[in-house]
C-alpha cells in the first residue's frame, strides 16, 4: 500500500498541497483528480522522493520512502524523459542497462500490444506513440507500483482507447496503480478508487462503483458538485 499521510508541500510562499492525505492500495486503480495547478503532478513526485515535502509522511508497504523504493515504484511521466534521437530499441537498452527489474518478455509484448516499430526514433514520434513508448518504459519494470501522470492528455480517441486497455489488462494486474488525470470519462468505469482535490486538500476520497451503485452519480458528476461552486 501507498500511503501518503498530510503532506504539506510549499513552493516559495505558495503552499501548494496543505495537508494531504489518502491511500492506493495494491491491485487497485487509484485516481487522483482535481483542475490544473492544484498539485496532482507534486504528489506523484513526492512519492517518487523527486521533489521534497516540508511536512507529513509517505509509506510504501510500511516503510518511509528510501534508495530501494524506487525496486517498488515506476513513474510514468506525461513527457519522453528519452533523448529525442534514440530509437525506441535504444531506449528500451538503455532501460535494460538501468533496471534490474526491466522485463525484456513483458516490453516485447507491449510492444505489441502497441504495435509500435522498434526502429521509429523518439523524435519522429505521433503524440499518442510517444504516450505509448512512455507506458511500455514503465510497465516494463516488474514493480508493485505504477504512476501515471496524465496518460491521455492531448491524444486522440482511438490511442486512447488503446491506453486505456492497458488497464483491462494483465500488464496492470495485481499492481498498485495511481493515475492522475482531469480526463476521467475514458477510463471512470475502470478506477477503484477516486480521490478529489481542491484546494490543497483532499475533499472526497470515495469508490466509483459505490458512488454509482448507492448514488446514481458518476465520478464526473461528483467532480461538477465540488468544481462548479
Ligand atoms: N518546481 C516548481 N517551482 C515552483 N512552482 C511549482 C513547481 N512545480 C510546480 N509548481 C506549482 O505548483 C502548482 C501545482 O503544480 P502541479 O504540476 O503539481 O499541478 P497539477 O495539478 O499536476 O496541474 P496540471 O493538471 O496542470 O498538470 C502549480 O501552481 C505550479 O505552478
Amino acid at each position: 500500500m501507498i500511503e501518503v499521510i498530510e503532506v504539506e508541500k510549499r513552493f516559495g510562499r505558495k503552499q501548494i498541497l496543505k495537508g494531504v492525505s489518502f491511500t492506493a492500495n495494491k491491485g487497485e486503480i487509484t485516481c487522483l483528480i482535481g483542475i490544473n495547478g492544484v498539485g496532482k503532478t507534486t504528489i506523484l513526485n513526492a512519492i517518487m522522493a523527486l521533489t521534497p515535502i516540508n511536512n507529513g509522511q509517505i509509506l510504501i508497504d510500511g516503510k518511509p520512502l528510501d534508495k530501494h523504493s524506487f525496486e517498488k515504484i515506476t513513474f510514468i511521466p506525461d513527457a519522453i524523459t528519452m533523448l529525442p534521437q534514440m530509437k525506441i530499441v535504444e531506449a528500451m537498452e538503455f532501460m535494460n542497462d538501468f533496471y534490474t527489474c526491466w522485463n525484456q518478455k513483458r516490453a516485447t509484448e507491449i510492444l505489441g500490444f502497441f504495435r509500435l516499430n522498434l526502429n521509429d526514433r523518439i523524435s519522429s514520434l505521433s503524440k499518442g506513440n510517444t504516450a505509448k513508448v512512455n507506458l511500455l518504459l514503465g510497465l516494463a519494470l516488474d514493480v508493485d507500483y505504477v504512476l501515471m501522470d496524465e496518460p491521455f492528455s492531448g491524444i486522440d480517441m482511438f490511442s486512447r482507447e488503446e491506453i486505456a486497455n492497458v488497464f483491462t489488462s494483465h500488464l496492470i494486474e495485481n499492481r498498485g496503480v495511481i493515475i492522475t488525470t482531469h480526463e476521467v470519462g475514458d477510463i471512470e468505469h475502470l478506477i477503484d478508487k477516486v480521490v478529489l482535490l481542491d484546494n490543497g486538500v483532499v475533499t472526497k476520497e470515495f469508490s466509483a462503483e459505490e458512488k454509482r451503485e448507492n448514488e446514481g452519480k458518476s465520478v464526473i458528476d461528483v467532480m461538477r458538485e465540488v468544481y462548479q461552486r
